[in-house]
């Protein structure tokens, strides 16, 4: 059925609409869990669900995957997204024929972000300009097979220049046969509703669906929010709560109901939920602002708790019993992979690694790339460039978003050594045994707590410079790592995929949490990213030049390594395994220092003065400080 039926009964029948968005997950697990939790979230009563199409067209088959079994196997009306970034028009009949070949009836016809490296939008070839062409492409193509939702901005496309001219086009896409919008996540609701009196005054009549994100870690808030106007009760709430986890995740359930309440207030036909594939936050916010009953979710979704006695309803805790059962315990819980909100999560997340919603990718234009990180024509300035990192110097990396944390500054000086070394680091934390949770620079989580961590060091090297480090392995038996290229050719001493945690907290009340594990699925899928993110920041240059084959040739060549010190008693331990290395190169150092001041005396000491000297000793004496001086001179 399309949506736009959908929509119209609810108004019909007088009540609000709720619907949720998902991504594709990144691992062949985050899949089967995702599905897990549509099937269960179905209980809840959405009116439909939409999948994004990753940026730049990543994964249209995990995009058509999740589409088909949601629409066919849970039977839950599905929108796919579609964009014309990187999808020429055979690409868009393809998947429209696989849409609609798993009785999927509904698109989100988007234009899509530029494509990676650049900074203006342009179509790729034999592919088409804009949203309202792609809605006009799918009517010439289906004919009203299909229902039609197109995206709108309350507080405009960046790209606009202004109010006017972006409604001018929104218009377009309702007047080529969209049938609905769904909008840009916002947070002020006063601001949106006045955007919609802004829509109608322009002529634009169809069913206008708020989308709002339920506010679930601090990062990915504050990924989200760029170019968002989010009022100051928001923000003040927030950043004194930051670092604890589980109460950002309260606060965010309570500006969920705030706003899902006014906008119900302010007549909007439903409301679209930015779930980041996680299930406990938007469920809550249904129940709290009563678009849900808790207790018929329960019964429909979980009747092993409704048969259990009131205290153990909101069990979460795996009891030592069902440890080989994961599935069971896993689809028992809906927040199993919810709190604290690690680094990097559990590779068998639906949410694994994605802060934003369509997929990771270099932050800027290349203009704004070669602004920040130069030129590089040899490695040397990259080692430079990484060092300034450091340093502080510049705030960002293609693999670092922000400037190092505060912890990282307890190991400042040894990264500042390792990238000089040629060991380009881009993730790192220091160890910690046992640092109080409100510690102003290690601490997470709630009050009262202690929490640790491993050292744990990831950084890209040459295929040499890897060589040499395994070698060296053997003599740290406490070290574990995984190094891969960008084809995947594997080298590791882990022996098995089991995760090994490298952050934990115990705290009192509850059971030992552990945000960060390191773990080889992960890394698997997390390496396919970074090492993308080589090739589009070699894009940013010109063709043929040195920085752009310099670049493009270390993302083919160089491994990514992460190494993990279990030790977590020894503080600085992890640097040992560079020891060579630095004293190499402070040997080298030295030799060159002595050398130039050699070479400087030398300077002021005329070459035929020592001949005329040689010539009063010995004839052996004379060749021998003819040559030196001459070598050194050299
Ligand atoms: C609800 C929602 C879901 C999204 N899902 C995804 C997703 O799954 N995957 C993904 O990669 N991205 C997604 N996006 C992001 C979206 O692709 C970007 O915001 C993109 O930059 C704009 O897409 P659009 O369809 O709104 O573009 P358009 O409507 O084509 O507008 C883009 C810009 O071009 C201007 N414009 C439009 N027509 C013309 C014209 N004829 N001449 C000159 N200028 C014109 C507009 O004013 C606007 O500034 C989503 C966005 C929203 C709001
Ligand atoms: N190993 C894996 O399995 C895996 C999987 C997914 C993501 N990741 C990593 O996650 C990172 C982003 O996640 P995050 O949530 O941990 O970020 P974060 O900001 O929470 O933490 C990054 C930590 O690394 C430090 N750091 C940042 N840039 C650095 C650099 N260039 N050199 C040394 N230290 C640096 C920061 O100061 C901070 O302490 C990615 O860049 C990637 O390295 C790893």
């Amino acid at each position: 059925m399309k949506i736009i039926d959908r929509i119209k009964k609810g108004q019909e029948e007088g009540r609000p609409l709720f619907s949720f968005e998902y991504f594709s997950p990144k691992t062949a697990q985050g899949m089967v869990n995702l599905h897990d939790r549509i099937e269960r979230m179905c209980y809840l009563g959405p009116e439909f669900i939409d999948i994004t199409w990753g940026a730049g067209g990543s994964r249209p088959a995990a995009t058509l995957e999740v589409v088909s079994n949601a629409q066919k196997v849970y039977g839950v009306e599905t929108c796919m997204h579609l964009i014309c970034t990187n999808n020429p028009t055979d690409k868009i009949d393809k998947a429209l024929n696989e849409a609609r070949a798993c009785g999927n009836q509904n698109i989100l016809a988007l234009r899509g972000d530029p494509p990676h490296g650049q900074s203006e939008w342009s179509a790729c070839e034999g592919g088409l300009n804009y949203g309202a062409d792609l809605v006009r492409y799918i009517r010439k193509t289906h004919g009203d097979y299909f229902g039609i939702g197109v995206a709108g901005y309350p507080e405009k496309h960046p790209e606009s220049a202004t109010m006017e001219e972006d409604l001018k086009y929104l218009k377009e896409k309702i007047d080529a046969g969209a049938d609905f919008i769904v909008t840009q996540l916002f947070f002020n609701v006063p601001m949106f509703l006045d955007w919609v009196k802004a829509c109608r005054a322009y002529g634009i009549n169809c069913p206008i669906i708020p989308g709002i994100m339920p506010i679930q870690a601090y990062a990915s808030f504050k990924k989200n929010i760029v170019g968002v106007s989010v009022p100051e009760w928001i923000l003040n709430g927030i950043e004194p709560i930051k670092n604890d986890d589980q109460a950002i995740r309260a606060f965010g359930v309570e500006v969920g109901i705030k706003m899902t309440l006014e906008l119900i207030e302010g007549g909007v036909c439903g409301i679209h939920y930015y779930t980041f594939n996680l299930e406990r936050s938007t469920r809550l916010i249904l129940e709290g602002a009563g678009l849900v009953n808790k207790t018929d979710y329960i019964k429909k979704n979980m009747p092993w708790r409704s048969s259990f006695d009131e205290k153990r309803k909101e069990e979460s805790v795996r009891p030592i019993f069902w440890a080989n059962r994961q599935k069971s315990y896993i689809s028992r819980t809906d927040n199993w992979d919810e709190f604290p909100n690690g680094r990097w999560g559990d590779s068998r997340s639906p949410a694994y690694g994605d802060l934003d919603r369509y997929g990771v990718y270099l932050k800027y234009t290349a203009d704004e790339a070669i602004q920040n990180w130069g030129s590089p024509n040899d490695l040397e300035d990259i080692c430079k460039l990484f060092v300034k990192y450091c340093h502080g110097e510049t705030l960002t990396l293609p693999w670092s978003d922000q400037a190092l944390a505060l912890e990282s500054g307890t190991i400042m000086d040894r990264l500042i050594e390792l990238n000089s070394l040629g060991y380009l680091t881009i993730n790192s934390q220091p160890a910690v045994n046992g640092a109080k949770s409100d510690d102003k620079i290690f601490g997470w989580g709630p009050k009262g707590g202690y929490v640790y961590q491993k050292a744990y060091l990831e950084f890209f090297v040459s295929p040499e410079t890897l060589e040499r480090l395994k070698q060296r392995m053997n003599k740290f038996p406490n070290f574990t790592y995984n190094a891969m290229n960008k084809t995947g050719d594997l080298h590791t001493n882990t022996n098995g995929s089991k995760p090994n945690a490298v952050t934990w907290g115990v705290f009192p009340g509850r059971e030992v949490v552990q945000p960060t594990i390191v773990e080889l699925a992960s890394f698997d899928a997390w390496k396919d990213e970074a090492f993308a993110l080589w090739d589009q920041w070699s894009k940013c240059y010109p063709q043929n030049s040195k920085p752009r084959n310099l670049l493009a040739e270390m993302g083919q060549s160089w491994y990514l390594v992460n190494i993990v010190n279990n030790d977590y008693h020894e503080k600085d331990g992890i640097f040992e395994i560079f020891k060579e290395d630095v004293l190499a190169q402070q040997a080298k150092a030295a030799v060159d220092a002595a050398v130039e001041q050699v070479s400087a005396q030398l300077q002021e000491t005329d070459i035929s003065v020592l001949k005329q000297e040689a010539d009063t000793s010995s004839a052996t004496t004379k060749i021998e400080s003819i040559a030196v001086a001459e070598a050194v001179k050299a």
